[in-house]
């Protein structure tokens, strides 16, 4: 081929990709209201998470990594570690045997990373590479391990700032089995603040639980679970901003934007919650 048409050709696939970005851009920078967003059954937020990893290639290390580092950046804008009274910034992350646990643990790192104290209770580690690894990265930050859970809540109240419940995300099924039903107890009695990610843990995650934990931040995850509409905390932020956005259109997600390169956004609910899931939260 000649030059000219090697130029000629070349030029017009940039004009191409250009407007494809910028179409997607136009598109993904429009406000979307709040109430318009949707809020996932548990079967449907269980298929985009497949989606995630066998259409759109993503590995689950990838998203665990997004997921746990906005858990941490939320935490960081609601909790600043310079109010923190109790030992200069003292966290306890608690860690369930799935791939919530996960985001718990790497949410521990980068909250290690921005200066907090976290301790780390994990009693159920994975056979797995993936939470072997996580798991170690965190030992060599010198991150500490409660060997049991006390069942004294004031214990924990005392000690930590802050809790951050990452015990069980969507896929959990009531009730809650022998192993972990003492440790949301003791939860359920602790004044210090918890923070659950995705979903706060034993709630069903589509009709929640009046008698469970009631958690003061909420960071849902790729999209709200139908649950987070009971939610009454005082934050909810959405994290976890690698949704593709053909994959939210498929889903009718209709996410708000995020500011800038923020990984995180705020979101505001309305006081009134139903458990429909029309996408009207009126
Ligand atoms: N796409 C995303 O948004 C991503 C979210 N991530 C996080 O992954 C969790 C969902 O992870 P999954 O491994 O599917 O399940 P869970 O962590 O919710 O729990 C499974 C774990 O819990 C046990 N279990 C279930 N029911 C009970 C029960 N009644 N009693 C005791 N134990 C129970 C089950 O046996 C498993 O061991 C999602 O919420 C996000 O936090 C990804 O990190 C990234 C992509
Ligand atoms: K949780």
């Amino acid at each position: 081929m000649s030059r000219t048409l090697l130029r000629a050709a070349f030029r017009t696939q940039v004009i191409t990709h250009h407007l494809l970005n910028s179409r997607y851009q136009l598109t993904h920078n429009m406000a979307v209201e709040i109430g318009k967003l949707k809020f996932l059954g548990q079967e449907e937020a269980q298929k985009i998470d497949e989606e995630l990893f066998t259409e759109y290639a993503f590995s689950i290390d990838q998203l665990m990594e997004l997921a746990g580092y906005s858990s941490a950046v939320a935490i960081a804008k609601c909790y600043p570690l310079e109010n923190m009274k109790k030992d200069n910034g003292a966290l306890l992350v608690c860690c369930g045997p799935g791939n919530n646990g996960g985001d718990g643990l790497v949410c521990a790192r980068h909250l290690k990373l921005f200066g907090y104290k976290p301790t780390v209770f994990y009693p159920k580690v994975p056979n797995k590479p993936l939470f072997q690894n996580l798991r170690l990265q965190c030992e060599r930050m010198d991150m500490p391990f409660l060997s049991f859970f006390p069942s004294e809540a004031h214990l924990i109240t005392d000690s930590y700032n802050l809790v951050v419940d990452a015990l069980f995300g969507f896929s959990f099924k009531g009730p809650v089995r022998p192993e972990f039903a003492p440790i949301l107890e003791t939860l359920k009695k602790v004044e210090t603040p918890i923070c659950s990610i995705d979903v706060p843990s034993g709630w069903d995650v589509e009709n929640g639980d009046p008698d469970g934990l009631k958690p003061e931040l909420l960071i849902s995850l790729t999209a709200p679970k139908l649950c987070a509409k009971l939610f009454d905390g005082k934050f909810h932020y959405l994290g976890g901003r690698f949704v593709p956005r053909s994959l939210e259109q498929k889903y009718e997600l209709n996410l708000p934007p995020y500011p800038s390169s923020d990984c995180v956004v705020e979101l505001k609910q309305p006081k009134t919650a139903h458990l429909d899931n029309s996408g009207d939260n009126n």
